[in-house]
């Protein structure tokens, strides 16, 4: 059983992959968090994340590792828990450039796709190209949306008493890295024709795990 949730920025990935993966006792995989992790590992190693020659010699070098429990996600840099320091906004601002490197995506999704093959129930992996390139033959394969003023709301909820940034600032940052993610040449954010097209915008997250769930059990109980 492979559930494949892909979609824009802020559109309710990770919190419906977790939930969904919880209620059908299915591990998780969170692939933005590996594409964080490495570009965490090139900050903090000077590497010029604009130099795409210098990422992709160095994108072999990190061992990342991935805790697949959606109750506890984790992902560790060189056996350093690196759960906080990805979620920075330095990583945010750099992570489109380095997920742009075809020798990162390369290094990456074998990661990904071994630990589909070694979920012991199956697994819910959400990303960018996860329906697309990393697992066609998912089970299940929807594509989340939602408008950019929904997410960037959601986002500031999330920033309350953490930093002032307006919705407006949010959003032109929301939609930058969604262009930026679509665009590039190399496995880019896209809906895979066989995907199921699910618009968050007017839905609670409730709803949303609600009627992913109920996909999931149509298309296994045919
Ligand atoms: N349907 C929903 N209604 C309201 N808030 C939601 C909904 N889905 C998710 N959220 C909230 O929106 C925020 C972003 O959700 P989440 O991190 O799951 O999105 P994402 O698609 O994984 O984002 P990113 O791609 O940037 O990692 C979170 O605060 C989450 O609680
Ligand atoms: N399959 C994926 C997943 C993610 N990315 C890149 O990682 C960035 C961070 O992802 P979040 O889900 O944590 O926001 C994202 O903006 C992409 O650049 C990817 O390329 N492919």
């Amino acid at each position: 059983m492979i559930v494949a949730i892909d979609g824009p920025s802020g559109t309710g990935k990770s919190s419906t992959s977790k939930a969904v993966a919880a209620k059908l006792g299915l591990s998780y995989l969170d692939t933005g968090a590996q594409y964080r992790a490495m570009t965490w590992w090139m900050l903090s190693n000077g590497i010029d994340v604009d130099d795409a020659s210098a990422v992709a010699m160095a994108a072999d070098k990190p061992v990342i590792v991935s805790g697949t429990d959606p109750g506890a996600p984790t992902v560790t840099v060189d056996g350093v828990d690196a759960t906080g320091p990805i979620r920075t906004q330095a990583v945010t601002a750099a992570v489109s450039a380095v997920s742009a490197v075809p020798e990162v995506r390369a290094r990456l999704v074998r990661l990904q796709r071994a630990a589909a093959a070694s979920a012991p129930e199956g697994i819910v992996v959400e990303g960018r190209d996860i329906g697309t390139t990393v697992l066609p033959d998912a089970t299940v394969k929807i594509f989340l949306t939602a408008s950019p003023e929904a997410r960037a709301a959601r986002r500031n909820g999330e920033l309350k008493g953490m930093e002032a940034t307006s919705l407006q600032a949010t959003r032109e940052a929301l939609v930058k890295r969604d262009a930026a993610d679509s665009g590039r040449a190399a496995s880019p954010l896209a809906k895979a024709d066989d995907a199921v097209e699910v618009d968050t915008t007017e839905l609670t997250l409730e709803q949303v795990v609600e009627c992913v769930v109920t996909l999931v059990e149509e298309r296994t109980s045919r």
